[in-house]
């Protein structure tokens, strides 16, 4: 861990530099368009007690209609039907709450693999669907492995579980829209916060044809990595995140992520950043995170906009704050969760933190924005 945090200090430290002079730059340009532009006013808000808006977090429903089972190590019991009721149970709550959450943020794998074995890879779907349909406020979907055992990307790009309509655009920066590339998005639920959902599938064996050459630069790296013949298994890896469930970031994306961060650092943004697979270490198995998650890392450590990291994929929950600052919170799986737990989440937001008020298994979080990066309105 020592000289992992040394080599991602140097990339921070490199990384910096660079920044200062774009930065340069970009503050003058984006001071110009302020000054033009007509923004949104936020009010003269200063209580820090006082809540901003707050939204919901759901992680790893994994619905089948089969009997209960176990996950690959036969350890972990997996609620195949009773995931349903866990999700119409947390969206009765999030319709109950007084003050009703912006939106809510499912985390990904929302179908079991199962479904696409049985060939109900649709109906399952139409079911889960369905009950979200009971939530009065939008839902935002990230894609895990589990989407692509049951669909194609194609498939998912024309489904309902496309959110990208629910995106913003920032006018007169078109760096900061995302390419057709990868499925991810931006969208400000509250002026002054931005939340950016990433493609941790964007490099991936998973859902896309063989022929493509996505296909074949996500092969490549992940032979290059994982020498097993089952490449679903980290035995014997000195980085074990390379196994074809997981996937990464391409160069693309994470230079669009770039781009926003740098308009949120400009325009003094706190920023949420939502992806199926985790990235920091301290926070998840290590098999779980994405495959480039140093990557993805340098750049949410070069700028400082960023509170917060969610993903879910792990299951069992994990909890870490980086050297940075950055909360980085895995969200406990729905399909992991006994009939008389709960596994969800509701987070409020403050001028000065947010707080996870976990049900059930999820356990409750304080996150605090750095001292200097304190949240003034
Ligand atoms: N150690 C392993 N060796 C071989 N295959 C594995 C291993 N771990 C998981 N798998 C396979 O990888 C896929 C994803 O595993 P799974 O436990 O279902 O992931 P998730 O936690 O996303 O549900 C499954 O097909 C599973 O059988």
């Amino acid at each position: 861990t020592g000289e992992w945090i040394k080599k991602m200090w140097y990339i921070y430290t490199v990384e910096f530099y660079s920044a200062i002079k774009k930065n340069e730059i970009m503050l003058f340009t984006e001071t110009c368009l302020e000054a033009m532009a007509d923004k949104p006013n936020p009010g003269t808000l200063s209580d820090s007690s006082e809540q901003l808006f707050s939204f919901g977090v759901i992680a790893d429903i994994q619905y089948a209609d089969l009997e209960d089972g176990y996950n690959f190590q036969g350890n972990r019991k997996r609620y195949y039907r009773h995931s349903l009721l866990h999700l119409q149970g947390a969206i009765e709550d999030w319709n109950k709450e007084g003050n009703t959450p912006c939106c809510v943020l499912q985390l990904g794998d929302i179908i079991d693999g199962y479904n696409a074995q049985y060939k109900a890879s649709e109906k399952s779907l139409e079911l889960v669907m369905n009950t979200f349909k009971m939530l009065k406020v939008p839902v935002h979907h990230t894609w895990g492995n589990h989407e692509f055992y049951n669909f194609s990307r194609d498939y998912l790009t024309n489904s309902k579980l496309n959110t990208k309509f629910l995106e913003d655009r920032i006018a007169c920066h078109p760096e900061t829209i995302p390419s057709e590339n990868y499925y991810a998005y931006h969208f400000v639920p509250f002026p002054k916060f931005r939340f950016i959902l990433l493609d941790a599938y964007d490099l991936s064996v998973l859902g896309v044809d063989q022929s493509s050459p996505k296909y074949q630069q996500s092969m490549k790296m992940l032979r290059e990595h994982n020498p097993n013949m089952e490449l679903n298994s980290p035995q014997g890896l000195s980085e074990p995140q390379f196994v074809q469930f997981n996937g990464g970031f391409s160069q693309e994306q994470l230079n669009w992520l770039n781009e926003i961060l740098t308009f949120s650092d400009t325009n003094q943004e706190k920023v949420v950043i939502v992806s199926h697979l985790p990235i920091y270490p301290e926070a998840s198995d290590s098999v779980c995170l994405a495959w480039n998650y140093t990557d993805a890392l340098a750049v949410i450590w070069s700028h400082k906009c960023v509170v917060c990291f969610f993903a879910g994929h792990t299951h069992d929950g994990g909890y870490s704050e980086d050297p940075f600052g950055v909360h980085h919170v895995n969200i406990e799986g729905v399909i992991e969760t006994a009939p008389d737990s709960q596994a969800f989440g509701t987070v409020h937001v403050y001028p000065d933190k947010m707080m996870l008020k976990g049900r059930g298994r999820i356990p409750d979080r304080i996150m605090n924005y750095k001292k200097e990066k304190a949240f003034h309105l």
